[in-house]
């Protein structure tokens, strides 16, 4: 990895190792989050359901238009990843928790590192801790897994490197249903026509494993906190288990809505930069996970994002008079550094002054107004 993007990349200093979860039948005060710190509440009652679309349907693509310029959040089913895959990324995932802690910490993520085992990198942002553990995977986990597995680390990284794979893929073919329900073409985007391989012109990924323990007292606590991710787009699977919450907002149907697991479906959430590509159009959502009482919690993201080289700004063809240039141009490198250091302020760190003026007049139902922690 290019040790710019390898900067940007790492967790914020102060990293504190995760107590064993499953072994305290009380929730300690550190993990007792108040109602001001977003502690989960009641969901309303009557909400519309996050869009579920069937990608071999012939409307896909406008209703993947409609959910990406409302919601910024949908699940797909008929997307072309074998299940087999994601049950064989979901085994690796439950190995891995399942092992004593003192193996997982044989994993931990270094307080300057990016990859392995630790608490949520947003821990730093929040005054209490959250109720889960994570495990990330920027390049090869063989590393790690070897150390941890020293007899079965090649099953393991297997099905991870045919887990990134086949996201890849259906992240790649996403991105152009979302931008092609906008318009946008492949000739709109002039990185997007490089076929080179090298490392700087690939698009970059991460995965991040996390998992959410059952919970002596699920209503005071927080699996991960309210956050946007900095991606184009992440794919998530979460095991059957529900937990996932995203924030619907405006008029009398605004808060947290369930997004329900679906077997063998893909949760999609448009990440802060295909918000900037959209030039605002597709925001980027807002999300949480919540804890259960008596189940254990699997989920997997993939996080997708731009060649390290390339610089994000709105589509031209999104910018006219009636709607001015929302956000300046960036790297995702640089973008991720803004995010460690500012978290739910990145995005509006990154805005230009006088169209975010006119665009919030219009508009103060925008998702990435909402201050958390
Ligand atoms: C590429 C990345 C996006 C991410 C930070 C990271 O370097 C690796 C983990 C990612 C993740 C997953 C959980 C939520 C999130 C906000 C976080 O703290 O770590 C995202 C980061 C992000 O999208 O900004
Ligand atoms: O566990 C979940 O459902 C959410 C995970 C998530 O938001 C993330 O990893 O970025
Ligand atoms: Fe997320």
């Amino acid at each position: 990895m290019p040790s710019k993007l390898a900067d940007a990349f790492r967790s914020h200093p102060v990293d504190i190792q995760p107590k064993n979860l499953h072994d305290l039948k009380e929730l300690p005060d550190s993990y007792q989050w108040s109602a001001d710190q977003d502690r989960p509440e009641p969901e309303p009652a009557h909400h519309e359901p996050v869009p579920v679309i069937d990608l071999s349907d012939p409307n896909a693509l406008e209703e993947i238009g409609h959910a990406c310029t409302t919601w910024g959040v949908f699940q797909v089913v008929n997307h072309g990843v074998p299940a087999a895959v994601l049950d064989r990324m979901e085994d690796v995932a439950k190995s891995f928790f399942s092992l004593p802690a003192h193996q997982k910490l044989k994993a931990a993520r270094s307080p300057d590192g990016i990859s392995g085992y630790g608490l949520a990198r947003i821990s730093s942002f929040f005054p209490k801790l959250m109720w889960s553990e994570g495990f990330t995977m920027v390049g090869s986990p063989l590393e790690h897994f070897h150390t941890i597995w020293p007899h079965h680390y090649t099953r393991f990284c297997d099905s991870v490197e045919e887990y990134d794979k086949q996201m890849q893929n259906l992240a790649q073919t996403l991105m152009w249903l979302m931008l092609g329900s906008l318009g946008i073409t492949k000739e709109d985007l002039n990185w997007a026509n490089n076929n080179s391989n090298s490392t700087t012109t690939n698009p970059r990924a991460a995965i991040q494993l996390n998992h959410y323990p059952a919970c002596p007292d699920p209503d005071r606590a927080m699996g991960l906190a309210p956050h946007t991710d900095s991606t184009l787009v992440t794919i998530l699977h979460q095991s059957n288990t529900s937990g996932l919450q995203v924030l619907r907002a405006g008029g009398g149907t605004a808060g947290w809505v369930t997004v329900p697991p679906i077997r063998g479906g893909l949760v999609v959430h448009i990440g802060d930069l295909l918000h900037i590509l959209s030039n605002g159009l597709c925001p980027s959502v807002v999300h949480r996970a919540v804890v259960n009482r008596d189940r254990n919690r699997i989920s997997i993201a993939y996080l997708h994002g731009p060649p390290s080289n390339v610089r994000i700004s709105p589509v031209q063809k999104l910018v006219g008079p009636s709607q001015p240039q929302m956000y300046r141009a960036v790297t995702w490198t640089e973008y991720l550094g803004t995010k460690a250091k500012h978290f739910d302020k990145a995005l509006s760190s990154v805005r230009l002054c006088a169209a975010a003026e006119a665009k919030d007049h219009n508009n103060n139902n925008n998702n990435n107004g909402v201050q958390v922690g």
